[in-house]
């Protein structure tokens, strides 16, 4: 599913992540790796948010570098803190990113009313607090058609009801469209609740398989 070859980022001459080789089935797995270790950078590499050195692959043919545009349609990100322009209201973001990914129409309602966000949807997102912000970020990572979605942090701020709405959701996407997860956390997992089947550790600026 997911491949890096010669993987390197820095951050100025600080080497942050080093991956030489290393190939990722299709799955759901839970990144673990105390503060720091490098979990978001490992994230937003993938999700094409940082330039770094080396490549990514999709699928063993879509490449990060070589096909920006159709990799990036096929791999979706909610940040570990998501920040959005304060004056565009939740619907329209969404508008944005349905139009961006090719999202079947109506995608968006399954997991409005799931999450229970109708009341605030259509409000500009400076209004809300940080928890409805989360949820946002996470209907917005479920937009289109990906191969793979990418949560960083999806447990911080959002309530225990959210969190299993969130658990339904990923195991809908797993079950039908076998869409992958890589989600981080920096917090023990034994109350996250959510189907997992694998787990990978970044340590010592790199990433192990641990199951
Ligand atoms: N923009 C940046 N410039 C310089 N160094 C950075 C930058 N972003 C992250 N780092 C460094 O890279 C390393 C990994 O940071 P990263 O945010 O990826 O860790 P993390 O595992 O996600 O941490 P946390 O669990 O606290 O969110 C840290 O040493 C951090 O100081």
């Amino acid at each position: 599913m997911l491949q890096f070859i010669k993987f390197k980022k820095l951050y100025g001459g600080f080497p942050a992540m080093k991956v030489d080789d290393l190939a990722i089935g299709k799955g759901i797995y839970w990144i673990k790796g105390v503060n720091g270790s490098g979990k978001s950078t490992l994230l937003k590499s993938i999700a094409g948010i940082l330039s770094f050195e080396g490549d990514i692959l999709l699928d063993n043919n879509i490449s990060i570098k070589k096909q920006p545009v159709a990799y990036r349609k096929l791999v979706n990100f909610a940040e570990a803190e998501p920040v959005f322009p304060e004056f565009l209201t939740g619907k329209e973001l969404i508008a944005l990113f349905a139009q961006a990914k090719d999202a079947p129409a109506g995608q968006e309602q399954h997991y409005i009313e799931t999450m229970q966000m109708q009341s605030y949807v259509g409000q500009p997102v400076g209004t809300y607090s940080s928890g409805m912000l989360k949820k946002l970020s996470l209907v917005l990572a479920f937009m289109g058609n990906p191969k793979l979605i990418l949560l960083d942090e999806p447990l911080i701020t959002i309530d225990t009801a959210s969190l299993k709405i969130l658990n339904t959701w990923i195991a809908e996407r797993y079950n039908t469209e076998g869409t992958s997860f890589l989600l981080s956390s920096h917090q023990t997992l034994e109350h996250a609740e959510l189907p997992v089947a694998h787990e990978l550790l970044v340590e010592d600026q790199t990433l192990k398989f641990i199951s």
